[in-house]
């Protein structure tokens, strides 16, 4: 059989679902097998795998989330089009069997898919049942509605809230859900930007509000580390965590509670007619590099991967979304969510309307920039800086890494 390596960075139950697709894979066939390794988490798999392929040994399939994108896209003959392998290996391809949120994050300026959005998440609001009830509040829907909402909680003796991944959540998709521009250059889809723009009024608006709601003991910061935030809801010290779709089987073990999930909250202020989020997760990128019977076991992985039945599965076991409309049918059809309405949230708010800024982004070294976001929210946070000087650094930061990237591009 021919072998093929899928270096990934899915970890914990993650994990343990990757190497359960991979061995049914391998059972399914005897021409291919595939070898999931789990490389840390995404930052770590991005590097290895940049190290690897500038020593020539790229694994086949590699995990790149979304804020390496840009870099892998961009960079000349790095990864293979997922279009093009699965066409070439004589499978079909129609980027409008994908669910509309998932299409193009991963495309080329041309509209062709490089990377297939394997697990596609977005963020949303998970709250404790019996925490909400108690304080006789539903979980808002609005960050007007939020402060109420927090304040009742507050008098129950309940923190209201608790976030991971502030670029992802508070910055990024802060810019989708208000259908709001984050960079030049179409958020960098139509060339190379030169300017994100997180510098607005908005934003800032928003973070002196969340500075606001930590003070009057709203909100609990638990730094950045993605965990120590999720727990703080596992261990009932806070009643609402924002994090990912993608977390919702995980939470369905580690919680010994009752819990809801509802779409992520905005402004009304800003925009009323708040619509969809941006995908978050990671997509599967072939690398360059290999032999045609490689990318055939490449393309007969992506092929099995799409399968109705497989999404089904990984979304069922994990709460990332069903990245086709089939996969999507195939668990409405089998009453998935008649039972478990909660676990339809995700997917339901990836399919609010679109708007002329909710595509995706595309800038390069976005990875550092994440960087000088978390740096800064924490300053925000202990009072160190404020919310304007923070602003102004992290634009500052974004906008040389920018410049790096275009330099090393053209
Ligand atoms: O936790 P995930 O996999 O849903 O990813 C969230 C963000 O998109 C990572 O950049």
């Amino acid at each position: 059989a021919t072998e093929i390596e899928w270096w990934h960075a899915m970890g914990g139950s993650l994990g343990d679902t990757v190497n359960a697709m991979a061995t049914e894979f391998n059972a399914s066939q005897s021409d291919y097998k595939i070898t999931p390794i789990y490389k840390g988490g995404y930052e770590e798999t991005i590097t290895a795998g940049i190290s690897a392929f500038r020593a020539g040994e790229a694994p086949a399939i590699i995990q790149i989330f979304d804020a390496g994108a840009a870099t892998i896209i961009n960079a000349k003959g790095a990864a293979l089009s997922v279009e093009d392998i699965l066409v070439d290996n004589g499978y079909e391809f129609d980027i409008n069997s994908y669910v509309p949120g998932v299409r193009y994050f991963y495309a080329d300026a041309n509209d062709k898919m490089i990377g297939m959005p394997f697990n596609s998440s977005t963020p949303v609001l998970y709250y404790n049942k019996a925490m909400l009830a108690d304080a006789g509040v539903k979980p808002p829907k609005t960050w007007e509605e939020f402060e109420t909402t927090a304040e009742k909680l507050k008098q129950k003796g309940y923190v209201a809230l608790a976030q991971s991944h502030t670029p992802w959540i508070f910055f990024e998709n802060f810019h989708s859900r208000h259908d709001l521009q984050m960079a030049d250059k179409d958020n960098g889809f139509s060339g190379l930007p030169n300017k994100v723009m997180y510098n607005n009024k908005h934003l800032k608006m928003h973070l002196e509000h969340v500075k606001a709601w930590k003070d009057a003991g709203y909100y609990g910061y638990y730094g950045r580390v993605w965990g120590d935030n999720e727990n703080a809801f596992v261990k009932k010290e806070v009643a609402m965590w924002i994090g990912s779709s993608g977390s919702f089987g995980g939470l369905k073990t580690s919680a010994d509670f009752d819990f809801g999930t509802s779409y992520l909250p905005y402004w009304e202020s800003i925009n009323k007619d708040a619509g969809t989020t941006f995908i978050g997760g990671a997509a599967l990128f072939a690398m360059a590099g290999h032999t045609d019977k490689e990318y055939e076991a490449v393309a007969a992985f992506f092929n099995y991967l799409t399968k109705p039945e497989t999404q089904y599965f990984w979304h069922r076991e994990t709460g990332y979304v069903p990245i086709t409309n089939a996969a999507y049918n195939l668990a409405k059809d089998d009453g998935y969510y008649a039972a478990n309405p909660d676990a339809e949230v995700g997917i339901k708010q990836l399919s609010l309307d679109e708007g002329e800024w909710t595509k995706g982004y595309r800038l390069g070294f976005y990875v550092q920039t994440r960087e000088s976001i978390y740096r800064e929210m924490d300053r925000i946070m202990s009072g160190e800086t404020t919310v304007e000087a923070a602003l102004k650094a992290i634009e500052t930061d974004a906008n040389r890494n920018l410049e790096r990237f275009a330099r090393t591009v053209k």
